[in-house]
Parts: structure tokens; C-alpha cells; sequence
């Protein structure tokens, strides 16, 4: 695989798509637009530092009533399901049936999808209010793929841990909330996955956005691949939500597939400029900041997109 498509005629849309990119860096900085949250207690003050360090601004809330008269001044959500109490079953569902009736974009982080009644049921009642990106690593948008039947397992190439199927959504991958899935396993769930959020947004763009070495960011028609990064990223926690809360950032500003790939060439610049000037996890986290602040908007665009 090269940097850019091989193909003469993929050239000029990915020119026009790096400066989509360019823009909607430029956009967060000059605008600083919120971003709101509903996110896991592990890594929630990550998210909003990551937030504010890419030029947005946070504000998080777990009240059904505050977040949905919030989201009026929220130019998109995230809704992470990481850590989950009894009252989420009825606050999550209620949230999503909001933003779907006033078209609000939102991303949907579907942290450990698979584990768990409470958060199956809650994921499974997303399908019908469905958000405009999800990002999640491999294993999550596989099993969410799965549990909302869009997805032919066998054909996903996914790994034996996978004994879920299209027509059987009693159980789900037992991921936790690491990836136990390579990011190319999941590339037909993530543009099954796209296509059917882009069915139920009122423009009719989605995205889907899958993290790993390499992450991969699809519109459900278009594939594109993202390498560099860093393995650090693994050693910190919160590097899957922090970035789903930049993601959430850029899709106030931008349409879904220009918001996924802005946050996640971000990511993959600041981790590698991140991992160069630390000593360990600790200092990683303190660098990653600094680095998501100080990236340009030229060096996020510029970044290598592999469509091939
Ligand atoms: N092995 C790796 N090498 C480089 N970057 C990685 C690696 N694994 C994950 N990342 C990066 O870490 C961030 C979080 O991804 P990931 O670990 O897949 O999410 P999650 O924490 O939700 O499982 C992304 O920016 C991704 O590019
Ligand atoms: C450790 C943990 N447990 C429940 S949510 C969470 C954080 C997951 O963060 P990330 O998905 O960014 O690694
Ligand atoms: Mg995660």
C-alpha cells in the first residue's frame, strides 16, 4: 500500500478531502465549538482536556433533562457506554430519542460492546435512534455490527471468538474494552455499519471510524487507512474516548467522514510526536496534550491516507 491512491483519479477528491481536513482543524481553533459528553468516570477528565487541547470546548452530564436542553448549544455529542449504572438503561435510550428527533449529530463510543445485559440492551436500543459516527476499536464495531444484524460474521473474517451471527444476537464477542480483532477483520462490519447509519441521518452522511495500528475510516462507500501513531497509546487509558470526544469535536464543525478523519490524523500525529519526547506512559499523556494543541492544521492534512 502507498500514501494517497496509485489511481490518477482518486487524486483530485483527495485533495479536496485534505482540505476539508485543513478546514475543519482550522474551524475547531477559530470556533471552539462544544462538544458534549456523556462518557465513562475512568477516562472522563481525559476526554475533556483532549477536547479543549484540540481548540474545542466540554461540558459533561449524565441528567437526561440537562443533556438534551444542553445539546441545543452543543454542536455534536458523544456518548460513551463504558462504565454504566441501573438508571442508564432508561437515560441513554431517552438521550438518543432526542437527538434523533431534532436531527443533533452525535458519536457513539461502544466501549466493550458485547459485555453485559444492561449495556446490550442499551446499544441494541441505539439501532433505532441510530448516532451519525461511531468510533470504536475492531472488536466493537464488529459485535455492535452483529447485534443490530447488519453483519455476516463468517464473512467479516473475524477471529474465532466471534460465535455470533447475523440471525443470532443472544451473545456478543467478550472483548472487554480492548480489541481482540485486527482493524482489517473489521472492514465489511464498518462499511455495513456506515451505510446504515447514513440511511438514518437526515443528509444522509455517516461515518464509521475503527482504531488500531492502523486505524481505518469508512462513509460505507469509501475505505481509507490511516497508519503511524503510537503502540504508547495502548499504555494510557483513554486513548479510544479521548479521541471519540475529539471526533465528537470536529463533527460540530464538519460533516461525519471529513470529522473522523480530522480527529484521527490528529491523533496519529500527536502520538508519534508524543511517544518521541517521553519517558513512559505518564509523560506520554502529558506530551499527547501538548502535541494535540500545537499540531497545525497543514500537519494534520498533509498526513499519509492510504485508499488502496
Ligand atoms: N499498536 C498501535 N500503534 C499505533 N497506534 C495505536 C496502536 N493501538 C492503538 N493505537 C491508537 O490508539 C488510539 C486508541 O485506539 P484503540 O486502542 O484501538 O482504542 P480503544 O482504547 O478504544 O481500544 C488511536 O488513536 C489508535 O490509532
Ligand atoms: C478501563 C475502562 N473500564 C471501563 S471504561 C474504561 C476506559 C476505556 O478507555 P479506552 O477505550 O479509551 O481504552
Ligand atoms: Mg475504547
Amino acid at each position: 500500500m502507498s500514501d494517497d491512491s496509485q489511481d490518477e483519479d482518486d487524486r483530485a477528491p483527495l485533495a479536496s478531502l485534505r482540505e476539508r481536513i485543513a478546514q475543519a482543524v482550522r474551524d475547531v481553533k477559530s470556533t471552539t465549538p462544544l462538544a458534549q459528553s456523556f462518557t465513562n468516570f475512568v477516562t472522563i477528565n481525559l476526554v475533556a482536556n483532549a477536547q479543549l487541547a484540540a481548540g474545542g470546548t466540554a461540558a459533561m452530564s449524565f441528567l437526561p433533562d440537562d443533556v438534551i436542553d444542553t445539546a441545543a448549544i452543543s454542536g455534536a455529542d458523544y456518548i460513551n457506554v463504558g462504565t454504566l449504572l441501573p438508571f442508564y438503561r432508561d437515560a441513554l435510550p431517552r438521550i438518543a430519542r432526542a437527538f434523533h428527533k431534532t436531527g443533533h449529530r452525535w458519536v457513539l463510543d461502544p466501549v466493550a460492546a458485547g459485555i453485559g445485559e444492561t449495556r446490550t440492551e442499551i446499544l441494541r436500543a441505539f439501532r433505532a435512534t441510530p448516532p451519525t459516527l461511531v468510533r470504536g476499536n475492531a472488536s466493537e464495531i464488529i459485535a455492535l455490527t452483529s447485534m443490530w444484524r447488519l453483519a455476516d460474521a463468517a464473512a467479516d473474517g473475524a477471529s474465532d471468538k466471534a460465535s455470533d451471527t447475523a440471525s443470532d444476537t443472544a451473545s456478543t464477542r467478550p472483548a472487554g474494552v480492548e480489541s481482540v480483532d485486527e482493524v482489517d477483520a473489521a472492514v465489511d462490519s464498518a462499511k455495513r455499519l456506515a451505510r446504515f447509519l447514513a440511511d438514518g441521518t437526515p443528509d444522509g452522511k455517516a461515518a464509521v471510524a475503527v482504531s488500531g495500528a492502523v486505524d481505518l475510516v469508512t462513509d460505507g462507500e469509501h475505505v481509507y487507512r490511516l497508519p503511524g501513531g503510537s503502540a504508547l497509546m495502548t499504555k494510557i487509558t483513554g486513548a479510544g474516548c479521548s479521541l471519540g470526544g475529539v471526533t465528537a469535536t470536529y463533527l460540530a464543525v464538519a460533516e461525519p467522514l471529513t470529522a473522523a478523519l480530522a480527529a484521527t490524523l490528529l491523533y496519529n500525529r500527536a502520538a508519534e510526536i508524543a511517544e518521541a519526547k517521553s519517558d513512559g506512559p505518564g509523560t506520554f499523556q502529558v506530551h499527547l496534550l501538548d502535541a494535540l494543541w500545537n499540531l497545525t492544521p497543514e500537519q494534520v492534512a498533509e498526513s499519509a491516507i492510504v485508499t488502496q
